[in-house]
């Protein structure tokens, strides 16, 4: 398809999926997935899961009145404007106005640069009515920060750009079809003016003599919208990293490659070592992923009630699990997507192996809610911050509680003697907890050197950032193990569970094999016992591998790959697929007789002179 007729399609979708979901009627989550199966960016993800939480998060009771019921019926469509051209990470960077004039009781909305056009939003482009728009808030002269205001648009009769509003689409983006679904947009304010009760108003206000009215509770709950999405952004992880493991999975036991004696038949490729230990840790993270999605659903509803109580004690671990948890897990699955391509070698860069648009969709999420490094960093802060208080007699509670072991585990000695050892849990989690908090602990002491902390923090980010990943690598191994010593139904399932909760462990340990060491959590003689565990994992595995990838139950129509069939009938089908390519609608090309016949004929005149 073209640009515009993808976008027409996306648009035609979403508009007989919301039919759906009213008709049949579907349920807030059974809604969320139909969305999943429609597979394409399109505006009603920001419309549900950013516009519509934005207002219900930041707006007040009346405001929720008036806006919910027209976003609800989708009278009205929104997005989430927040990044700008010049700024994205450094929200509170943002230069676009929001001035308070008290003569007409109204909000000035101004795009003083050329940097300060939205710049990114999803649905912006072209579909929105309405946005959530960000901006620094200003009241008799005074900069009161960034705020967030509800903003018309377009006009409802015929879709026009209101007065004092530039807007467009900001282009074609990675990949053919991909993201080009979504139309991400511009928008420019000339001096707009909206009612000043379209300031989102729970968090501060300003009042009609133009007061500022700053908030009794934490300005970081405008950021609630970025943490919820995040904690779905986990969940989404394991989904498309278990869709390109079943391709990738299920060929492997098709494709054959040498080894074939006295003209027998060759090995499947998923007999290789080689092709194990790159596919079954990818199988592996596949479920881990989900069981931390699980959890982090868990702590997010759980922080959520206890904000609605005024309790803000669990924040910040919130919002560090939420951005490093959905840096780890989309970083590792936009790596695994391109893994799995060159897991299925030559055909696996066919676009019906159904795994470059996989990977072209999906690697903008290693970018967009949030910059992986960025948020990482975020996570350092809140590590630096906890070692800093370790001794201070606050102890360290939820996913750093271990960090309250302190004087154990930076002392403690791995006690894994044998391979075996390394499928002990207890020493496991004591090898991931030793190595997180001595790197955190690192980075404290290096930090401590310096005169000036910021100073020092720019210094060390590097390895502020390795900290983090392995703090959350900790918290994904803890959660696998806590979901092993839960209740789990059918025969045989737990065994296989544990087999894929080690491998994510030990392939982890393999990989990062310089944190371990060099942090002595471990020696090289158990580092070479950890590989020895994992290759006998792998021959576990290995049997069950199709059963473990045909049990994430993907239709082939929602796998969309020719590679990845449930039949395993993939050489027919790449022929059949071949024969519908345009190219080989005629037999001779179209351009022959303007550019290859003259070329040839040419060489034959040379050759006869
Ligand atoms: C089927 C598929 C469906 C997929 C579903 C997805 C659908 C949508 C898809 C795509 C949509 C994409 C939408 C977007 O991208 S929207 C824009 C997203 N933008 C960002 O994420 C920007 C990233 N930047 C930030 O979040 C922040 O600016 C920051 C990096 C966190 C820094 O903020 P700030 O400068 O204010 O903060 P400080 O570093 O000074 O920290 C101050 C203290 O605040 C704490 N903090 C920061 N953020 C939060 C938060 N969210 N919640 C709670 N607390 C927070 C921080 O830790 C500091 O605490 P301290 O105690 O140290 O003072
Ligand atoms: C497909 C897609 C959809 C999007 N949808 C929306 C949307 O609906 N609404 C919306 O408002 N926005 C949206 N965005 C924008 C997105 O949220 C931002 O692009 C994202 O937050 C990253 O910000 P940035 O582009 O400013 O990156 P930058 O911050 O400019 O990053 C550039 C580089 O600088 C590094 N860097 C930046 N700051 C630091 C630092 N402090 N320390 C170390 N390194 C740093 C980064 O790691 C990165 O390598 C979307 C983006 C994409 C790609």
């Amino acid at each position: 398809m073209t640009r515009k007729e993808l976008f027409k399609n996306t648009l035609r979708k979403s508009v007989h999926a919301w039919k759906l979901i009213n008709e049949l009627p579907l349920s807030d989550d059974e809604s969320l997935m139909l969305r999943h199966f429609m597979d394409q960016p399109g505006f009603l993800d920001l419309h549900w899961r950013m516009f519509v939480p934005a207002i219900k998060g930041q707006g007040t009771e009346e405001q929720k009145q008036k806006w919910l019921p027209l976003a609800n019926k989708m009278q009205i469509i929104g997005c989430y404007a927040q990044t700008e051209l010049g700024h994205g990470s450094n929200v509170q960077g943002l230069e676009t106005t929001a001035t308070f004039d008290p003569q007409t009781d109204q909000f000035i909305l101004h795009s003083p640069t050329q940097t300060s056009s939205k710049w990114w939003p999803g649905g912006l482009g072209k579909v929105s009515t309405h946005a959530v728009i960000y901006a620094r808030l200003i009241t008799d002269g005074k900069d009161h920060g960034v705020h967030g205001f509800i903003v018309q648009l377009r006009n409802m009769d015929d879709h026009s750009p209101l007065p004092g509003i530039t807007i467009g689409d900001i282009g074609v983006k990675f990949g053919n079809g991909a993201y080009n679904s979504m139309d991400n947009g511009f928008l420019m304010f000339d001096k707009f003016c909206i009612p000043r009760d379209q300031m989102l108003m729970r968090l501060s206000k300003v009042t009609r003599e133009g007061k500022y009215v700053p908030s009794d509770v934490p300005r970081q709950l405008m950021y609630g919208t970025m943490v919820s999405v995040r904690q779905t952004i986990v969940s989404n992880a394991s989904i498309a990293m278990a869709r390109a493991v079943c391709i990738a999975t299920r060929y492997s036991a098709v494709r054959r490659q040498f080894g074939s004696q006295n003209g027998g038949i060759e090995t499947q490729v998923i007999d290789y070592k080689t092709q194990q230990n790159r596919l079954f840790p990818l199988l592996a993270s596949a479920y881990a992923f989900r069981f931390v999605g699980e959890w982090l659903k868990w702590l997010y509803t759980d922080v959520t009630q206890r904000l609605e109580a005024s309790d803000f004690a669990t924040l910040p671990e919130a919002h560090a699990c939420t951005a490093g948890l959905k840096s780890m897990t989309t970083s590792a699955t936009s790596d695994g997507i391109e893994e799995c391509r060159k897991l299925c070698g030559g055909h696996g860069y066919l676009w019906c192996s159904g795994l470059p648009e996989l990977f072209a969709v999906y690697v903008p999420a290693c970018t967009y809610e949030g910059d992986n490094v960025v948020l990482q960093l975020q996570v350092a802060r809140f590590l630096m911050k906890t070692v800093s208080q370790l001794g201070s007699g606050k102890a360290p509670a939820g996913t750093t509680a271990y960090m309250g072991r302190a004087k154990h585990l930076l002392q403690c000695r791995s006690s894994i003697r044998k391979a075996e050892d390394w499928l002990n849990p207890a020493m496991v989690l004591e090898t991931f907890e030793a190595r997180a908090l001595r790197m955190a602990v690192s980075c404290a002491n290096n930090l401590s050197k310096f005169e000036n902390q910021e100073q020092g923090f720019s210094e060390l980010l590097a390895d502020l950032v390795e900290a983090a990943i392995a703090h959350c690598q900790l918290i994904v191994v803890s959660k696998f193990i806590v979901k092993l010593e839960g209740e789990i139904k059918g025969k045989g399932v737990k065994n296989q569970l544990k087999n894929l909760c080690y491998i994510y462990a030990l392939h982890l340990i393999h990989k990062h094999l310089g944190d371990f060491l060099s942090t002595n959590s471990i020696t090289s003689e158990q580092a070479s016992l950890a590989n020895h565990q994992l290759r006998s994992l792998y021959t576990q595995v290995r049997p069950n591998a199709v059963a473990l990838v045909d049990a994430f139950d993907y239709t082939d129509h929602y796998l969309g790959s020719v590679l990845g069939r449930y039949d395993g009938n993939v050489y027919p089908k790449l022929f059949e697929e071949a024969l519908k390519d345009p190219l080989n609608d005629t037999v001779v090309p179209d351009g022959y007789h303007e550019y290859i016949r003259p070329l040839i004929k040419q060489h034959l005149r040379s050759a006869r002179l």
